[in-house]
């Protein structure tokens, strides 16, 4: 007999485990994995360096098997890393493996010999064997490719709002174990959000405005006129005189006359951007808990969270997984907003350098930067590379379908606020989101085009071939 039939009672602890090394079948406990445990998991009973666990035993640790399973030789570079793995300085000639059994021992979970006396303690010079990788590489991993994927599909059931559906018909992999999907943004150390006291509402407005009738019909919604942009089609002539003059003289005041309503608020595209905000970068202030309209008032979209079902596909192109829809989408329909961890710029400049500048998970709040007399040293970065939402798994592309917004509650806080998707266009149901990587602002569009790849790397940056499909492709991402 060469192994335990594994207790699935106890499992195997993520943290616990450097790294898993090979696989083979049992054929009492099907698929086994070969677990080094961390180091500091060795101790006078558990010194147990290397043992067997069959797949039900691995349930808590998806990440490590999801490791494992990327290096198996599917491809050609698989097969090289695992070449390297196996000279690897951790193997030394003293390793020794086990057909471990799991216990828990002040607790910890911890591997152990197994007792049972069938079960040998198998000392061998040199692990990973070739023996062992030759009976891996004609062994199947179906039992730990569906506990991942089992994994992702649990993670992806409990996002909030409409579903998120999981699709890959083009290899065996499943989205990283990795990353942490999460609701709310984390805030860093050293990173402040204005307290919730200091949010202010639209106080002049009427209780329940939202019930068919709401903010855009008051001239006294001081949300909008925090927005401060003016509705000429909506002027009286005494006031349209008067917002002539003040732009005449560049002196006069704007308080009182209409404001630019951000979303239709009836008809069939009720609740999506209008034309203006969708073509301006101008932010879009929403009305908050400390407003008088109430919850139905139709400025409130961002705040209502994610109305549509999307689908995380891998795309058939080396572009990794990306996100479509699966409903139809109108064009200035809100989708998500960014999710992360907020951080200061500098530790955001650290992660870039220590992440070899691959920066397409950083997002800079910095859009008050200006206005409010910040530097941008001063300012916020949202990275959603290891916790955000689904966004994250948007790609770029030269000629977007969806572009992203400022949204803010706290007219206070010129530091944190929401990054929000919109589609600029009608899209069909599957076809794929995408936005431009360079955020630019209107005005700006031809600023970088020319830039050439070359300088980017002398500037440190690397840069990356675009592989959006599109006739405007720019060639490289964030060029
Ligand atoms: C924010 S992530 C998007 C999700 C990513 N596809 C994944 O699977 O995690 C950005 C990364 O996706 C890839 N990517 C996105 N758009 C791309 C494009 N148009 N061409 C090539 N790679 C792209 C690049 O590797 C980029 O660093």
């Amino acid at each position: 007999m060469r192994g335990q039939v594994p207790s699935a009672s106890i499992l195997v602890n993520n943290d616990h485990v450097e790294e898993i090394t090979c696989h083979r079948l049992n054929s009492q406990a099907g698929e086994e994995y070969l677990i080094r445990w961390v180091v500091s998991f060795r101790g006078d009973s558990t010194d147990i360096p290397h043992s067997w666990h069959g797949v039900s035993e691995l349930g808590n640790c998806g990440e490590k098997l999801q490791e494992y399973l990327d290096t198996l030789p599917q491809s050609a570079s698989g097969r090289q890393e695992r070449q390297n793995k196996k000279t690897s300085k951790h193997h030394r000639q003293d390793i020794k493996v086990y057909n471990g059994k799991l216990d828990v021992q002040n607790g910890m979970t911890v591997g152990i010999q197994s007792q049972n006396p069938d079960i040998p303690r198998v000392d061998i010079l040199h692990i990973v064997t070739d023996a062992m990788q030759e009976e891996a590489a004609h062994t199947k991993t179906t039992a730990a490719a569906a506990l991942v994927r089992k994994e992702i599909l649990r993670r992806l059931s409990s996002i909030p709002g409409p579903t998120v559906s999981l699709v890959n018909n083009v290899d065996d992999s499943s989205p990283p174990l990795s990353f942490t999907f999460i609701d709310e943004n984390i805030l860093g150390e050293g990173v402040y959000a204005a307290h919730v006291d200091t949010i202010t509402g639209c106080l002049k407005c009427k209780a329940h405005m939202g019930q068919g009738i709401g903010c855009e019909y008051s001239k006294l919604c001081d949300c909008l006129e925090y927005a401060a942009v003016n509705d000429t089609e909506r002027m009286l002539p005494e006031e349209r005189n008067r917002w002539e003059q003040i732009q005449r003289t560049g002196e006069g005041d704007t308080s009182g006359l209409p404001k630019k309503f951000p979303y239709y608020s009836s008809g069939p595209r009720v609740g999506c951007l209008v034309p203006f905000y969708l073509d301006r970068r101008h932010p879009i202030y929403e009305c908050n808990s400390k407003c008088n309209c109430g919850p139905n008032c139709k400025t409130r979209v961002v705040q209502h969270g994610r109305q549509v079902r999307l689908e995380l596909f891998k795309t058939a192109n080396n572009r990794g997984w990306g996100i479509r829809a699966k409903d139809r989408l109108r064009k200035g329909q809100f989708i998500d907003t960014y999710r992360g961890e907020i951080i200061t710029d500098a530790e955001a400049s650290r992660r870039e350098k220590g992440n070899n500048l691959k920066d397409s998970y950083l997002y800079s709040l910095d859009k008050f930067a200006d206005t409010c007399g910040f530097s941008q040293e001063e300012m916020y970065v949202v990275d959603g590379q290891f916790y955000g939402n689904i966004t994250r798994f948007i790609n770029h592309s030269c000629e977007p379908n969806c572009r992203q917004y400022v949204v803010a509650y706290n007219r206070h806080d010129p530091k944190v606020y929401e990054i929000a998707f919109f589609a600029t266009r009608d899209i069909a149901p599957d076809e794929e989101l995408t936005f431009d990587y360079l955020d630019k602002d209107e005005g700006d569009e031809d600023d970088d085009d020319q830039v050439d790849p070359d300088d980017r790397k002398k500037g440190g940056m690397k840069p990356t071939r675009c592989r959006c499909g599109s006739e405007k492709c720019r060639k490289y991402l964030w060029l």
